[in-house]
């Protein structure tokens, strides 16, 4: 049986990699830092899924196993692996990069076959940023490492949320999904690891109109909602004022993606409509607090609002929607994420236009930035 390490037991580990990484005939070893998910796994060696738009039938995943962080067997675990894959949240990229690295050096030392790693994160190039942290934690140069492993960039779509099952953690998943890999960066691009996934020539069209179209709109009525006291982003996009500036974020969104990849309006305009479909699901609450999470991340001049601001700004196209939605960034809050808390901590002791320049790399003196502070 191949095997497949993965970093990162959550919502998207276990219910969108593994579940697709299972189907295609992996055995999985989990590498998680929480225990409880961690015991959780092996106490079964499986764990269950639950697909929403099917009237929840349950998938069981088997073939698995979890390692916690520290342990010393995660280095075996990548020695044997056939692929190295991540969901931990881009932020945390940096952190499982000593881990992978300790099991790739003794792969290089063993002279073992090269093999794919692909960090699955919402985030631009987000193998990239692993490969980097890699090379950091490695005697092996760029050039050595190359020999031994092959870091395909992803793009990443599908809803997963935690509940408790039973007692124990499980996960709800849509059906429709995502998985877009970039094909020439494979160990062999002829082949298909990972089934259901796309294999694609030009990621950069697929992980700008996923970030900066679905997750743009998804965090458009997330903070927006938030401004207005709604807890569930199901409920927020029922308000018609708060759909229309939505909508206007992604459209403006749109725009910039059409111009930049020859796009057609019409399939963006089907693709904007088929993902508010989506958000509106009945069938899904979607906490408005979990879209939100990790603001700052969320305001990095790469990511799904300032990113596509920027490009509106670059072939002079309007930014009245996206620019408000980053001001309602601003005005997040939430007392359990780390982010919300730093973000808060330094506006109110620095201000919103430093704030701006600080979190969004966006200049004073811009039009974007007039916009914005004015709109805070
Ligand atoms: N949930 C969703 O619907 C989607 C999430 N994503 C992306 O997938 C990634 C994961 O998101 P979720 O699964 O929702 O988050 P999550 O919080 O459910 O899962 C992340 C898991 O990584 C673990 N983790 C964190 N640091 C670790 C480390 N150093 N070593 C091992 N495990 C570690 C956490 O304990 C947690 O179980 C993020 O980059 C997110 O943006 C992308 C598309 C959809
Ligand atoms: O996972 P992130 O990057 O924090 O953002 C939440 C987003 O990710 C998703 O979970 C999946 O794309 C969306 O529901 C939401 O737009």
């Amino acid at each position: 049986m191949m095997q497949a390490v993965h970093f990162g037991a959550g919502n998207i580990g276990k219910g969108f990699i593994g579940d697709l990484l299972h189907d295609s005939g992996f055995y999985i070893t989990f590498v998680e830092v929480n225990d409880a998910v961690v015991q959780s796994i092996n106490r079964t060696n499986s764990y269950d899924i639950y697909v929403i738009d099917k009237n929840y039938e349950k998938r069981t995943i088997n073939n698995v196993s979890a390692l916690s962080s520290g342990e010393e067997e995660i280095t075996e675990a990548i020695l044997d692996a056939d692929m190295v894959t991540t969901s931990v949240w881009a932020d945390n990229l940096a952190k499982v990069a000593p881990v992978i690295a300790k099991g790739l050096q003794k792969r290089i030392d063993n002279k073992k076959e090269k093999l794919n790693i692909l960090a699955c994160e919402n985030a631009l190039y987000a193998t990239d940023i692993l490969k980097k942290e890699i090379l950091k934690n490695l005697k092996a140069d760029e050039s050595e490492l190359n020999n031994y492993a092959c870091f395909p960039n992803v793009s990443v779509d599908r809803l997963a949320l935690n509940i408790i099952k039973d007692g124990e953690p499980a996960v709800e998943i849509d059906s429709s999904f995502e998985l877009v890999i970039e094909k020439n960066k494979l160990v062999n691009p002829d082949t298909e690891p990972i089934k259901g996934a796309i294999y694609a020539e030009n990621l950069t069209m697929y992980l700008e109109r996923k970030l900066y179209i679905v997750n743009c709109g998804h965090a458009a009525a997330a903070y927006l909602g938030f401004l207005k006291g709604y807890k569930i982003v199901q409920d927020a996009l029922k308000d018609k004022e708060i759909l229309e500036e939505v909508l206007g974020a992604m459209n403006e969104s749109a725009a910039v993606l059409q111009k930049k990849f020859g796009f057609s309006h019409e399939d963006l305009q089907k693709f904007i409509q088929k993902n508010i479909k989506r958000f509106t699901s009945e069938a899904v609450k979607d906490d408005i607090l979990r879209v939100g999470r990790s603001p700052i991340r969320k305001l990095d001049p790469t990511d799904r609002l300032v990113a596509p601001a920027l490009g509106c700004i670059e072939y002079n196209y309007e930014t009245k929607y996206l620019s408000k939605i980053i001001a309602a960034v601003f005005h997040y809050e939430n007392p359990n994420d780390e982010q919300a808390v730093i973000l808060k901590k330094y506006l109110d002791e620095n201000g919103i236009e430093k704030s701006i320049t600080n979190f969004t790399k966006i200049q004073k003196g811009t039009k974007l930035f007039d916009e914005i502070s004015e709109k805070f």
